[in-house]
């Protein structure tokens, strides 16, 4: 935990004025009881009433200093624990994006989300805990036991034998609530993950009527989340009721043993009065410990996680070695008996894969579903690695192609279209942020969705709502194409990104991409033979291996599988 305060360094002086003026406050406070003793021995008992007077405005400005000291304090707390917090979710969010998808996907996203925000959370308060009580609270419990001696020393004693026994049930409940606390964590996640899928699938479930069934799923992992909370919660409220029970118990030893002791005039009905308010300032300031630690014990189990995921060593490894940048060479894309295993799967999901390809030609890639083909355009953008084999990228291993820059030359258009909320053109300049309005209708005009665009009255400053829910799967799928075009990328990969669209639309983007960017590499990855047919290579794939390569017409010849599919779209167009 104590590494994360590396996180804080920016705030030395935050962390070091902070508890100062908080011990400042706490020093007055403990001055406090010695001045309400003097009032009542020496002004209103003795009917003194100027050095009465004289007392309540000591003890006045004593109180008006420690609440400026309070406000100070509060300020630098408020700043060091929301600047902490700040620095940390920068920190894990650069970690998140530097992580593998096999790595993403071990984690999931909910628990993502609960890190960032629950965990992170817990961290900025305890820190500001940290800076506000974490002096004040034993100062003030340790220095109202010196008082408690310096004014007599039986009374002393009955103050320390409280301390034992209320550490002794706050290490108990200490050791219990721990391990519940992470429980809690799991919990959240359990039921973001269960919320996401909910919201996620909201159409699906509507339209197959199974609200009820998402209901009782969600009052299930709810219920469980309000009953690891209420485990908690009864362990922790009894450290509340116990704590008060010993210490007014301790009061109620004070006041007789006190009374005993002024009647024989070893004690001041003033000192009894200062001893008892000692006894309720280490009473708060015990009970403000108690709630301390349960503030650690929180950020302690949100601290391992935070700590588990900033430690956590990203697999796909980049150097920083000078490369030839060029996107010059041939091939530009070579796979030399490429074999791949996604983590924690047990087969192969590609097996001696073999092709190349040299810039401006155009890979066809076709199989049945589940034969590896999305598999080829991730190796490709390096969010797995290769397992086997050999994959070079402008003539360069993939191992030794920095991720950053391969991405540079790379324009993806996925399988599940993605759009963020914003407008159309901050869509766009996802691929290129210098990119001119001229610049965004050309893109739009070459993926086909100028009409469109063009027909809404905000044009590009159209709003996109989050996943692009106001526009229908083929508008999406072609804004995703015009995001990846505007960045003239040196290879352009296609993952099934025009199956929602009509044929004619199909063939319409494929014709232009061809005659406006005829340098482009493509890699068009389809169920459609009509979509890879022109293709100069078209790889056939089934079940992870490689089944055929060659243009249509030799595929025609040599390859069962290629004319089985062929027969069975011409069938279908038939149909
Ligand atoms: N993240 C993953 N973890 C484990 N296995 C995966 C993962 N993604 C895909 N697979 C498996 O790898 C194999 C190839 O999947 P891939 O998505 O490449 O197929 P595809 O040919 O693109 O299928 P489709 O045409 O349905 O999109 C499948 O057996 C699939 O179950």
């Amino acid at each position: 935990m104590l590494s994360l305060l590396t996180y804080a360094k920016t705030y030395k002086k935050e962390l070091i004025l902070g508890p100062f003026f908080k011990l400042l406050e706490a020093i007055l406070e403990l001055l406090l009881p010695l001045y309400m003793a003097k009032l009542i021995d020496e002004g209103i008992k003795s009917g003194d009433t100027q050095q009465t007077i004289k007392m309540a405005m000591m003890m006045l400005f004593m109180s008006l200093i420690g609440l400026v000291c309070v406000i100070i304090c509060q300020y630098y707390a408020a700043r060091a624990s929301q600047g902490f917090g700040t620095e940390l979710r920068h920190h894990l969010m650069k970690k998140i994006n530097a992580l593998s998808h096999s790595e993403l996907d071990a984690y999931g996203t909910s628990t993502l989300i609960t890190r960032m925000t629950n965990d992170i959370n817990q961290l900025q308060l305890a820190l500001a805990m940290l800076i506000r009580l974490v002096i004040r609270a034993p100062f003030l419990s340790i220095g109202s036991i010196i008082m408690a001696f310096y004014i007599d020393t039986t009374m002393g004693i009955i103050f320390i034998i409280t301390i034992p026994i209320f550490s002794l049930i706050l290490w108990v409940i200490m050791k219990k609530t721990v391990p519940l606390f992470k429980r809690v964590q799991q919990k959240i996640d359990a039921l973001n993950e269960t919320l996401k899928e909910t919201l996620q699938g909201v159409r699906v479930i509507r339209s197959f009527s199974k609200q009820p069934q998402s209901e009782k799923v969600f009052d299930t992992v709810s219920d469980d989340l309000a009953t690891s909370y209420q485990n908690v919660s009864n362990l922790s409220a009894l450290l509340s009721p116990i704590t008060g029970l010993i210490m007014n118990g301790a009061i109620v030893f004070i006041l007789s043993a006190g009374s005993f002791q002024v009647n024989t005039g070893h004690l001041s009905s003033g000192e009894v009065v200062a001893l008892i308010n000692y006894m309720t300032q280490m009473l708060l300031a015990l009970i403000v410990v108690s709630n301390l630690v349960v503030i650690f014990t929180k950020a302690f189990a949100s601290a391992t996680r935070v700590e588990e995921m900033l430690e956590t060593q990203p697999d796909i490894v980049t150097t920083e070695k000078e490369i030839d940048d060029s996107w010059e060479n041939t091939p530009l894309v070579s796979f030399n008996n490429v074999s791949f295993q996604y983590p924690l799967s047990r087969g192969y999901a590609l097996k001696q894969i073999n092709f190349q390809l040299k810039k401006g030609e155009t890979l066809g890639i076709i199989g049945p579903t589940g034969s590896g083909k999305t598999t080829i355009a991730e190796l490709i953008n390096r969010s797995y690695d290769i397992s086997n084999g050999e994959m070079t990228l402008n003539g360069i291993a993939s191992f030794n192609y920095p991720t950053g820059k391969l991405r540079q030359h790379l324009g993806i258009v996925p399988q599940k279209s993605t759009l963020f909320s914003g407008t159309i053109k901050s869509n766009l300049l996802m691929g290129n942020p210098d990119a001119t309005e001229e610049m965004c209708y050309s893109a739009l005009e070459l993926a086909q969705c100028l009409e469109f665009v063009t027909a809404l009255p905000e044009k590009l400053d159209a709003p996109v709502l989050a996943n692009g829910n106001n526009f229908s799967g083929g508008q999406k799928q072609r804004l995703c194409l015009a995001r990846a075009i505007i960045k003239s990328p040196d290879l352009l990969l296609l993952d099934d990104s025009l199956s929602a669209l009509d044929y004619q639309t199909d063939w319409l983007i494929r014709k232009q991409l061809r005659s406006v960017l005829p340098d482009m590499t493509t890699i068009i990855i389809s169920q459609r033979l009509s979509s890879i047919k022109q293709a100069d290579h078209i790889l056939v794939l089934d079940n992870g291996k490689q089944v055929g390569l060659g243009t249509h017409d030799e595929l025609m010849k040599s390859s069962d599988i290629y004319q089985q599919i062929a027969a069975a779209q011409d069938e279908k167009e038939v149909h």
